[in-house]
């Protein structure tokens, strides 16, 4: 039989030409990295199709990482993506980019854009909720700020790896409420975070708040993300300034990221607000809505443990992004941004094990054993999708990591 081309796709594909998200990828036996839009189980060598076309937009393509793409603005995002879809769709370059497709089986995906600053938000009112329960059981739930403000905090962008990379189990202080001192090692309650990551292309001037209308000038798309936590280390450490170590050994994002235009019927309405915010944040006058209907999955070697819907976040992206410039920040290309644990309602759409779990009180029967926080070995696997054209679904790709054992033990 022969072999099926990688542009005639199954109808239906979550990753056919509706979608085109963008990734970094390297040949066996030569490092160099290249601009790749996936396409079904292949990608596409970006620049090489570029170069074969003769489209301008070859040397914007024929790139080590995503970020000159990035920085090119939104009406470069729009023509480029214009352009890769005729390429994917247009029978008259049907030969000349057959061949530069290649299985994605065959191919490493690397972490696709050199990521500047990172910021991570708390934007799930049910996340927030549950956290405030666990740590301050004789407060209300949610803190006085919470919706007055997206609660954020800056992060370490040095240690955003790609998805598959391995997350060695971090060391750290830890101080039980019970225990007199506080000791060091391995954390007990190594956990995860389910998260959408927003990926700033077009960089803002020092000193200029970013206004919500203007999301979609800067903000390029999005990718899974999973902050992983440790959760014996963070409340010893994070008073007053915030999560130190135990947010700062690894933050593992997905390979592909999904360009805002492929996430147009993904849009909607935010939940109701029952507070009046200040106007920087209010977006009730906004033209689009502020909310995306992502629908997440969460495995735990193998086993689904939860769905949590992104589309109930409390405070949107442009909400996010308009708050994290109001100060007078700038933005810079490769800028990520997360959006905080994505909980749902109901307790399978809690997106940590310290709330799934109920801070280890109430474990998950999975046909690997119990669990209660991860042990090494473990693998967590996040995948995501979206509405998109003509009720045909928008893969989000998938974010995946397993926890080695920890290294340091003085
Ligand atoms: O409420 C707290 O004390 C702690 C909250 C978190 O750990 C959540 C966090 O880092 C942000 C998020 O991912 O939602
Ligand atoms: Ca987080
Ligand atoms: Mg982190």
């Amino acid at each position: 039989m022969p072999e099926q081309s990688p542009l005639d796709l199954p109808e239906g594909d979550p990753f056919g030409p509706h979608n085109l998200p963008y990734g970094v990828f390297s040949l066996p036996g030569d490092d160099r990295r290249r601009v790749g839009v996936r396409l079904g189980s292949h990608v596409l060598d970006a620049g090489a199709a570029a170069h074969a076309l003769g489209s301008p937009y070859a040397s914007l393509l024929a790139q080590p990482t995503l970020n000159p793409l990035l920085a090119g603005g939104r009406q470069t995002w729009s023509d480029v993506r214009r352009a890769l879809t005729a390429w994917v769709t247009v029978p008259a370059h049907r030969e000349a980019v057959e061949p530069l497709f290649h299985a994605l089986p065959d191919v490493t995906l690397h972490l696709p854009f050199e990521v500047a600053d990172y910021v991570d938000f708390y934007a799930s009112e049910n996340h927030a909720t549950n956290l405030g329960k666990l740590f301050r059981p004789d407060s209300p739930g949610l803190l006085p700020n919470w919706k007055h403000l997206p609660v954020g905090y800056h992060g370490r962008s040095g240690t955003v790896v790609v998805s598959g990379t391995d997350v060695v189990r971090p060391c750290g202080q830890r101080k039980a409420p019970s225990a007199t001192e506080p000791s060091f090692g391995p954390s007990a309650k190594l956990d995860i975070e389910a998260e959408v990551g927003f990926v700033v292309g077009a960089p803002s001037a020092l000193g200029t708040a970013v206004p919500l209308s203007s999301f979609r000038d800067h903000v390029f798309g999005l990718c899974l993300l999973n902050d992983w936590s440790a959760r014996d280390i963070q409340p010893w450490e994070y008073v007053p300034l915030g999560p130190f170590i135990a947010k700062s050994f690894a933050t593992s994002v997905s390979a592909w990221i999904t360009p805002l235009e492929a996430l147009d019927a993904a849009r909607v309405a935010p939940p109701a607000r029952d507070v009046q915010v200040l106007p920087y944040l209010d977006d009730s006058d906004e033209d689009e809505p502020g909310g995306f209907d992502l629908h997440i999955t969460v495995a735990l070697n193998g086993e689904v443990v939860s769905e949590p819907p992104f589309a109930g976040m409390y405070w949107t992206a442009a909400q996010m992004l308009s708050h994290m410039t109001v100060g007078g920040a700038t933005l810079r290309t490769g800028d990520l941004y997360g959006s905080g644990t994505v909980s749902g309602t109901e307790p399978h759409q809690r997106g940590s094990l310290i709330e799934l779990t109920w801070n280890g009180t109430e474990p998950l029967e999975l046909p690997t054993g119990k669990r209660t926080f991860l042990e090494d070995g473990d693998e967590v696997t996040m995948t995501a999708w979206a509405p998109g054209p003509d009720g045909v679904r928008v893969g989000l790709g998938e974010v995946t990591g397993r926890i080695g054992p920890a290294r340091t033990t003085t």
